[in-house]
């Protein structure tokens, strides 16, 4: 049964903050949009978090100081010429919109999946996927956690969206995603079920240990919200 719901009037909140906040300022990448408030959802897993973690989310809170926006002027007149078309900030901007999450064992250690980024390197991810037409973010979480870690989990929890930009070949997108956390119910950690091949590897880790492992801060930061959230509600 899932616990906490997004609904929609949640997804057309959450976008009209990305909208705004992209307009403010469009050049920041990784920036946390939303996160679901404190009683708005109820906790159904029981996650084991080391004792020592309190005390470094404090800390690290502390040190979170979020800085005003701020729009980088456009120097129009001193830059080098360039071809139009190769100039990132002239491709048609597309939204998309994908959902995953933190899909918990029973000894608290999470899922996480490995690929190799175009430029070659591996790279650490949480599993996630796009939103197909008539499906809700939950739903999308867990057939995308199920197809890329072969673990069926169930949503106990919502936890926020992140999102950031990339270019493709004749695009700019940016991109949303909402992370939520699940339950493992079922399922063995194979990558055999994706059918897109992008994961080479899924492994178990420990979810004090995400912060060492994920690859892309915004994602290291779903992890330190959830911890964060579940301490609060210790
Ligand atoms: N997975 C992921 N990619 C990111 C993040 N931040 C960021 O700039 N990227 C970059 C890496 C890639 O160059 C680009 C697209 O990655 P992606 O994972 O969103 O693309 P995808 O097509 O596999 O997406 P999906 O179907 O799994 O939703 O975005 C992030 O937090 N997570």
């Amino acid at each position: 049964m899932v616990g906490s719901m997004v609904t929609p009037a949640d997804v057309a909140r959450m976008h009209a903050h990305a909208a705004t906040s992209h307009a403010q300022n469009p050049d920041e990448p990784d920036k946390l949009l939303y996160t679901s408030q404190a009683g708005e959802t109820e906790v159904k897993a029981t996650i084991p978090l080391p004792s020592d973690l309190a005390a470094r989310l404090r800390a690290e809170e502390a040190q979170h100081n979020p800085t005003p926006a701020m729009m980088p002027p456009r120097r129009m007149g001193d830059r080098p010429a360039k071809f139009a078309s190769l100039d990132a900030q002239d491709l048609p901007v597309v939204r998309e919109y994908s959902a995953g999450g933190l899909v918990f064992d029973e000894h608290g250690r999470v899922a996480i999946i490995a690929r190799h980024s175009r430029s070659g390197h591996l790279e650490w991810c949480l599993p996630k996927g796009h939103i197909e037409k008539g499906e809700t973010p939950q739903q999308t979480a867990v057939r995308e956690v199920h197809e890329e870690t072969g673990i069926l989990g169930e949503v106990v929890d919502s936890i926020a969206t992140i999102d950031y930009w990339f270019t493709g070949t004749s695009q700019r997108v940016h991109k949303l995603v909402h992370h939520f956390a699940l339950r493992q119910i079922g399922g063995e950690l194979t990558v055999d079920g994706d059918p897109d091949h992008e994961a080479e590897d899924a492994i178990w880790v420990d979810f004090a240990d995400l912060d060492d492992v994920l690859s892309y801060p915004n994602e290291r930061k779903i992890a330190w919200l959830y911890a964060r959230k579940l301490n609060r509600q210790a």
